[in-house]
């Protein structure tokens, strides 16, 4: 028999986690990059009006109240105390109140003014009576009690006390923080600098997209991905365009990206194929922190440093690109951004579809949310990038599930909780 080579039991799963290697769970990963990455943005003053999207340095303080002044909430007639139940009849003054200036003269006791949503209560004026409740003749308001003393008026600092925090640091400023930004008087914010995330394709067989492709080569459809989606999570991308399969010219612009950005994403390469270069420079370096993971689509992931940069490096296929830049490149990069691990927010949704799974690894489904139900694409292919634009979110189906049944709870991701 000598001669003979003997061949391994065929299992034609690549995502058949082999014995005797340490995989490590998802939950493992993302608490070994929580625990690791600390923010690495400095900070900077900008006006309010360019707040929207960023980061804040520090706890934000309300330079005045809101509303600043005791005003009506209501267009009507105003007056000082309540009135108990039954009929009034109120001697109305010639004057009026609306936003704006404030009326400055006193209104007597036992006199009523004409007053207009949002206008200061005049001094004398404590409580409001709606117009559609009133007849007014000859001089006079008459309407029916009771009315509390304060109706339909909002007090002073009710929203917001002078010197109390609006909005903590950490906090990424969204359009209705824009909102008590301004009511509160702000005029410039300390933020976090935007953090920079280069984003690198590997692979010797890519096309830039909207030049022409030979047969055999195919558009780089992960770097318009990846780097839309880094705008749209608040970060600076920057473009480090494609390289090569080359071990040299791949190491050269590692140096580069980790001279210009703060964090790395590369895709393609971080497999073990002859070509993988992304992992084996990595690993060679002795800057690989992590590399199987137990996930699918996605489980060659290089997790690594470049010269103290963290390095992400995605696989090729844009399916599993996409998932892994959501699972474990957001919530990393919001901590180095400052803004802390931030965790997607997930729902459990009825399933539409049936599945059997391995058990052991975590599995991520292209998914979309159909009259409260949830569908998941038709393919699991990785290479399927129409699923990824045909998705509204992801099921995360957990490491010990290995039969989903239509009617079962999933847990349902939108892509709205990574800011897609
Ligand atoms: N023998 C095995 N082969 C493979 C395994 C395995 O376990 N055993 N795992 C497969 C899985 S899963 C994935 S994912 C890929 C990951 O490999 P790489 O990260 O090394 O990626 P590449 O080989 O460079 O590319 C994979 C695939 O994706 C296409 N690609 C790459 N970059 C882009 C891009 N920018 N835009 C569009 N498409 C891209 C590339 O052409 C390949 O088709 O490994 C499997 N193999
Ligand atoms: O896991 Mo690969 O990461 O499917 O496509």
């Amino acid at each position: 028999m000598s001669g003979l080579i003997t061949p391994p039991p065929l299992r034609n799963d690549c995502f058949a986690l082999p014995a005797g290697v340490h995989w490590t769970p998802v939950d493992e990963a993302l608490a070994l990059l929580r625990e690791r990455l600390t923010p690495v943005t400095g900070s900077e003053t900008v006006h309010v009006s360019r707040a929207m999207g960023r980061v804040l340095a520090d706890d934000v303080v309300a330079p005045r109240a809101n509303p600043p002044l005791p005003n009506t909430a209501v267009d009507g007639y105003g007056f000082a105390g309540g009135r108990p139940e039954g009929p009034h009849v109120l001697l109305l003054s010639d004057e009026r109140a609306a936003a704006g200036p404030r009326l400055t003269s006193v209104v007597p006791v036992g006199q009523a003014v004409r007053i207009l949503t949002g206008a200061a209560l005049p001094t004398g004026v404590d409580t409001v009576v709606l117009q559609e409740d009133v007849t007014v003749a000859d001089g006079q308001i008459a309407f029916n009690g009771p009315i509390k003393a304060g109706a339909n008026t909002r007090r002073a600092g009710e929203d917001v006390h002078k010197g109390d925090v609006i909005l903590k640091a950490g906090l990424r400023v969204t359009a209705a923080d824009m909102a008590i930004l301004a009511a509160t008087g702000v005029d410039q914010v300390d933020v976090r600098v935007r953090l920079r995330v280069a984003v690198v394709s590997t692979g010797d067989e890519l096309v830039e997209a909207g030049e022409t492709a030979k047969q055999d080569q195919i558009f780089d459809a992960n770097r318009p991905m990846l780097l839309s989606m880094i705008t749209a999570m608040g970060h600076v991308p920057v473009d480090m365009g494609r390289c090569a399969d080359d071990r040299a010219a791949l190491s050269r612009v590692l140096d580069d990206a980790a001279r210009k950005a703060d964090v790395v994403i590369t895709s393609g390469g971080a497999s073990a194929g002859d070509e993988d270069h992304v992992s084996s420079l990595l690993t060679e370096v002795g800057a690989m922190q992590m590399w199987r993971i137990a996930i699918k689509p996605g489980r060659p992931l290089a997790l690594g440093l470049w010269n103290n940069t963290p390095v992400f490096g995605l696989p090729g296929n844009p399916v599993a690109a996409m998932v892994c830049i959501l699972v474990f490149a957001s919530p990393a990069m919001a901590q180095l951004a400052g803004a802390g691990w931030v965790a997607p927010v997930g729902y459990d949704v009825p399933a539409n579809f049936t599945k059997s799974k391995n058990e052991g690894r975590r599995e991520y489904l292209r998914a979309r949310i159909c009259d409260g139900q949830v569908d998941v694409f038709g393919s699991e292919g990785s290479g399927r990038i129409s699923g990824l634009s045909w998705a509204d979110g992801l099921v995360e189906l957990t490491e010990e599930a290995q039969q989903i049944n239509k009617g079962d709870l999933v847990r349902y991701i939108p892509l709205g909780s990574y800011g897609l």
